[in-house]
């Protein structure tokens, strides 16, 4: 093979890679070794009641990541590096604990990869009011549940779980929802009958299932991870879900990215027991219950719109206090320690029959 003249000797530059890894090697274990010693600092000033899973810190260091960057790794690819740094330094700190809406599998664990790292120890649970209830028991330290998605709407379980509960939403972690249709290793793609999928899986795949699939059973199953362990030993059916359901499996991909938008996606919450303090760029969630009479949605609304603070989302549930009362859940952009939304807050808070803060948030990084 004939080389042009510019192009550097192999073994040169993987010498320059093995002198760079040592470097690397260094700063990282000097990071940690810090993150020690803030570690203590928290021992010292909180004693039993140190938090050391701080989200605002952690959203500010990952933006800065992502402003410094100059390539030619991408922002998103660069911060996911620092992502499983931070959740080692965390791990060394204290170990945390997560718990997720599961089985193995599910893009909630998935989510709860992406906004923890690795190193956090992750624990399924079988239905949202359990992780609700883990993390209020303090059996675990934080839990990851879904709440809305891009094509389906919202999780009515995961609103209707905040209205019993007192815990705090800590995060938030949008994740790009991308399905498969998968197969185990004896199916003939010719002979599937029936495709297996969670219901908003389902759904989420409706157009390209009646343009390649018309004739095959769509069964709707708890999770989609249960819909591909239950395919792997069948020959006449399939299942929709995604990439850590399919490796998880060993499934076959027959179709990638069958989803019907192309910006399919799912928000998650973080939930916990601690309010977070300020990142620079935040989002709150509040619960407000209104009494049935004429104006009630407008009293919600004007104060956001008369102190021109940004609602992302209102959501309305049924009240369990009695008929036709309704509960609503609003998201908006702003922290309740910023002087410019507790106006706000108080104008609503008298107009309310309740309200309740569920949480100010840094507003999702990656
Ligand atoms: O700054 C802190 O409070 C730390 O504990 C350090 C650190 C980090 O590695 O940067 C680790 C864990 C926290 O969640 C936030 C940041």
């Amino acid at each position: 093979m004939t080389q042009g003249k510019s192009l550097p000797d192999l073994a040169d530059v993987r010498k320059e890679i093995d002198q760079i890894d040592q470097q690397l090697h260094q700063l990282i274990n000097q990071r940690a070794k810090c993150a020690q010693q803030v570690a203590q600092v928290k021992v010292a000033e909180d004693g039993k009641d140190a938090v050391f899973y701080r989200p605002e810190r952690e959203a500010q260091v990952l933006r800065a990541v992502m402003e410094r960057n100059q390539g030619p790794l991408s922002n998103e690819e660069i911060a996911r590096l620092f992502r499983e740094i931070m959740s080692a330094c965390l791990a060394l700190e204290r170990p945390i604990k997560v718990a997720y809406l599961g089985p193995e599998g599910t893009f909630t664990q998935q989510a709860t990869l992406k906004h923890f790292g690795h190193s956090a120890i992750s624990v399924p649970f079988a239905a949202i009011d359990e992780v609700f209830r883990e993390v209020e028991a303090g059996a675990v330290d934080y839990g990851v549940v879904p709440i809305e998605n891009s094509t389906e709407g919202v999780i009515s379980h995961t609103l209707d779980s905040f209205m019993d509960s007192g815990l705090q939403i800590s995060g938030e972690v949008v994740l790009r929802i991308h399905q498969h249709l998968l197969l185990g290793e004896n199916t003939r793609p010719d002979k599937i009958s029936t495709i297996y999928s969670h219901t908003s899986s389902l759904a989420q795949c409706r157009k390209w299932l009646d343009a390649h699939y018309p004739g095959a059973e769509r069964v709707a199953m708890p999770s989609n991870a249960e819909a591909a362990r239950k395919v792997k030993s069948e020959w006449h059916s399939a299942a929709i879900a995604g990439d850590m359901a399919a490796d998880l499996y060993g499934l076959k991909r027959l179709a990638e990215n069958i989803e019907d938008t192309p910006d399919n996606s799912t928000r998650f919450l973080i939930i916990g027991r601690e309010t977070v303090p300020a990142s620079g760029d935040d989002k709150t969630s509040l619960m407000i219950s209104m009494r049935n009479l004429p104006g009630a949605l407008h009293q919600i609304l004007e104060p956001f719109n008369k102190h021109k603070i940004d609602l992302t989302r209102i959501e309305s549930r049924p009240s369990r206090s009695g008929a036709w009362n309704y509960v609503f859940f609003v998201d908006f952009n702003g922290h309740i320690d910023e002087a410019r939304v507790q106006p706000v807050l108080k104008e609503v808070g008298e107009n309310a029959a309740d309200m309740k803060v569920l949480g100010s948030y840094p507003q999702g990084v990656l």
